[in-house]
């Protein structure tokens, strides 16, 4: 389940409904059967053959009850970060004779939390919905939002609701994670993503070794490395390197190196695949240490002007938890 090719319009884009990069389910009108939250877990959704609870049967999503009147149930969702959506996925993952027939989705600006007064703009007119099976909505705007609303017709169960997007780069004072995912941040490329990639640019610090970046061992000479799309064009200040609980497996070492691709067509991942083991090094090798937070600045990192792709060097193998790079965006701004 949830495992077909992202359509296009998700190209580029992270899940805005993640709850891993902080997402919150705020309101339902009934969640008798599942929590909203579990609809917005990054994890595809899973059965548990002969699962019951005080409830019924352990569905993993948002379940309500059958209604008996008229009306139909509705949720809503803040996103990790306001963006601009470019499409969903409403997954009814093993809802085979609970599904809702139908579903719309709506969304709003409101980064202090939606209220009575709030705009709520329709994105998703009511759609027909089947059973146990991805749902790709494209949806063609370019406004900013920071909640939705999924209306379901008239009730069942929504396994997954995924809202892909691109997160705004919000003004700021002082130097930006431009690595971040919820700045715009992306992983383009790496030479080994054994035990997943995913959560190297996520927020917060890893809860345990799954969560971050980690490679297979590595039994050639040489070493391993992941390229960044970083989330504007940037001048770096200073590059966090977590090894939050990689133990046994930390790199010894790690280096960076930056470019600025701006104006670059042509398919990114493979023209840097073979082109940033020669792009100018910003940051020289670095011994790391187990399980701590490694700061990197001053006249460690070399100035090489604005940049707009970073590519960490780990040597010669290992796990990296979270990677930050610091920096201010240059003009030009958004890559
Ligand atoms: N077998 C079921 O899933 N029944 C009910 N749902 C749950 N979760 O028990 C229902 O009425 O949709």
């Amino acid at each position: 389940m949830s495992t077909a090719a992202l359509p296009a319009f998700a190209r580029g884009t992270i899940n805005l409904a993640s709850a891993g990069l902080g997402a919150r389910a705020l309101f339902a009108t009934d969640e008798f059967f599942g929590p909203l939250s579990r609809m917005l877990s990054d994890e595809p959704a899973v059965y548990h053959a002969g699962v019951y609870d005080a409830h019924g049967k352990w569905m993993d999503g948002w379940e309500t009850r059958r209604r008996r009147g008229p009306g139909h149930d509705h949720a809503v969702v803040a996103l990790a970060t306001s963006g601009r959506i470019r499409g969903f996925d409403v997954d009814t993952a093993f809802f085979t004779g609970n599904y809702p027939t139908a579903c719309a989705i709506e969304a709003c600006h409101a980064p202090g939390g939606p209220d009575e007064t709030t705009q709520w703009v329709e994105l998703l007119a009511p759609s027909p919905l089947g059973p146990s099976a991805q749902h790709f909505f494209d949806c063609a705007t370019d406004s900013m939002f920071s909640h939705v609303r999924l209306r379901i017709y008239p009730d069942g169960g929504v396994a997954r609701l995924r809202v892909y997007g691109i997160p705004a780069l919000g003004p700021a004072e002082g130097p930006i994670d431009l690595a971040s995912a919820l700045s715009g941040g992306q992983v383009i490329a790496f030479s080994n993503g054994h035990y997943g990639h995913q959560r190297l640019l996520a927020p917060g610090r890893g809860i345990n070794m799954g969560d971050g970046w980690e490679t297979s061992r590595r039994r050639q000479p040489g070493h391993e490395w992941i390229v960044v799309k970083l989330a504007a064009r940037a001048t770096v200040e200073s590059i966090v390197v977590d090894t939050a609980h990689f133990k046994g497996n930390y790199p010894d070492a790690c280096s960076l190196q930056a470019a600025d691709l701006t104006g670059t067509t042509g398919d990114l991942p493979t023209l840097v695949t073979a082109a940033s083991m020669f792009w100018q090094e910003i940051l020289p090798e670095q011994k790391l240490a187990a399980d701590r937070i490694h700061t990197f600045d001053g006249h460690l990192v070399k100035q090489a002007g604005a940049v707009t792709h970073v590519r960490l060097n780990i040597h010669p193998d290992g796990g990296i938890s979270r990677l930050r790079v610091f920096g201010h965006p240059a003009e030009g701004g958004k890559t």
